[in-house]
């Protein structure tokens, strides 16, 4: 299909290469669906994974762990960052609690019923779930994954929330790559110096801790991650499993992304990535699996907004390979030597 995809770009009534990495996307989202020219974008659909991190206690944040609960009532509201772009482009926003700390009182049901368990644990000192828990969470996500496919969706986008959790991704990704935690942790929601030196500790203390453990890539979910990352994970995973092409955010979708493709080798074909994030680890993860993201705006949100922010990109670069004509339908003898 990619070759087929390839074929019909460059017969376009545009010079060869001239629609850049427009024509690299449309090809390999193309190919993704599995159809030449490529398929209209009209149902795209963002699961946010929310969930605590035990770490968060550990002055690795900015902020308080309240405000994971507050932001899950907020994307109910419709009032987040996210839901503001995700309503500008057309894109279906639905949040789950993996492990919020707070029982989410009043919140609707299709919300509160993935929690797994209240807060992951604080990862320098435990492991972040059971491995039975991992089990659950990697399940929860692979069948939020089928729902949202059974919905219509033909562009699946995976967003989070959770106080805390760029340290666990972090950590996910420098064992991933085996790299030490000072090349891959960043300032998250904007801690100072002082705090970032700490964080780094903790990630390194992490990883210390986990030890060979993390050359399995579900153990590593277990030792490291978290509910909600471990949910994302295995949403990402069904995803490819089931051919759905997959636009990733910033670092913990990315995150995910890279142990989804550790569990299930080759599942990063199904994923382009929306944005670069500030945070180091990211684009790490990023050159790991060879995807090249689309913005670069200096977003440091989460949410699944860098995802979202670059669904218009994916639905130009679609137009051009669906709708410009081609060379032969304007000259009987086309080409630069004619
Ligand atoms: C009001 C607010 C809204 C957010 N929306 C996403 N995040 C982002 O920031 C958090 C990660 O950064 P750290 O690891 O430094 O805590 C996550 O909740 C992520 O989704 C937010 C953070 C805040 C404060
Ligand atoms: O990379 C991200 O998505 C990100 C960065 C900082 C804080 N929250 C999310």
């Amino acid at each position: 299909m990619a070759a087929a995809a390839a074929e019909r770009l460059a017969a376009l009534a545009t010079p060869p290469g001239a629609l850049g990495r427009l024509g690299d996307l449309a090809v390999w989202l193309s190919a993704a669906q599995g159809s030449v020219p490529p398929r209209e974008l009209d149902n795209v659909r963002l699961v946010i994974f929310a969930g605590d991190h035990g770490v968060a206690a550990h002055g690795v944040s900015a902020y308080p762990p309240e405000i994971t609960a507050a932001m899950v009532r907020t994307f109910v509201m419709g009032r987040a960052g996210v839901s503001a772009l995700a309503k500008a482009h057309g894109v279906a926003v639905r949040v789950l609690d993996l492990g919020v700390d707070d029982e989410l009182d009043g919140v609707p049901d299709d919300v509160r019923r993935h929690k797994v368990r209240r807060s992951s644990g604080a990862i320098h000192l435990e492991d972040a779930l059971t491995a039975e828990q991992t089990r659950q969470a990697l399940e929860v996500g692979a069948t939020v994954a089928r729902e949202e496919i059974a919905a219509g969706a033909q562009l699946l986008l995976s967003g989070d929330m959770g106080i805390g959790n760029t340290t666990p991704a972090a950590a996910l990704v420098a064992a991933a790559l085996g790299l030490p935690a000072s090349e891959v942790v960043g300032r998250g929601t904007g801690i100072d110096d002082a705090a970032l030196e700490h964080k780094t500790q903790v990630v390194q203390q992490a990883l210390d801790r986990a030890g060979d453990r993390v050359d399995d890539p579900i153990d590593c979910l277990t030792a490291l991650g978290s509910a909600d990352l471990a949910a994302s994970t295995g949403y990402l995973l069904e995803a490819a499993r089931q051919g759905v092409p997959v636009l990733l955010d910033g670092l913990m979708a990315v995150a995910c992304a890279l142990t989804a493709d550790r569990i299930g080798p080759g599942a990063a074909a199904w994923f382009a990535a929306g944005h670069r994030s500030t945070e180091p680890a990211q684009s790490f993860a990023l050159a790991k699996l060879g995807v090249e993201p689309l913005l670069d705006l200096g977003l440091r949100l989460g949410e699944g907004s860098g995802a979202v922010a670059a669904v218009p990109v994916l639905r130009g670069a679609v137009a051009l390979l669906r709708d410009v004509a081609l060379l032969s339908e304007l000259l009987p003898d086309p080409g630069p030597d004619a």
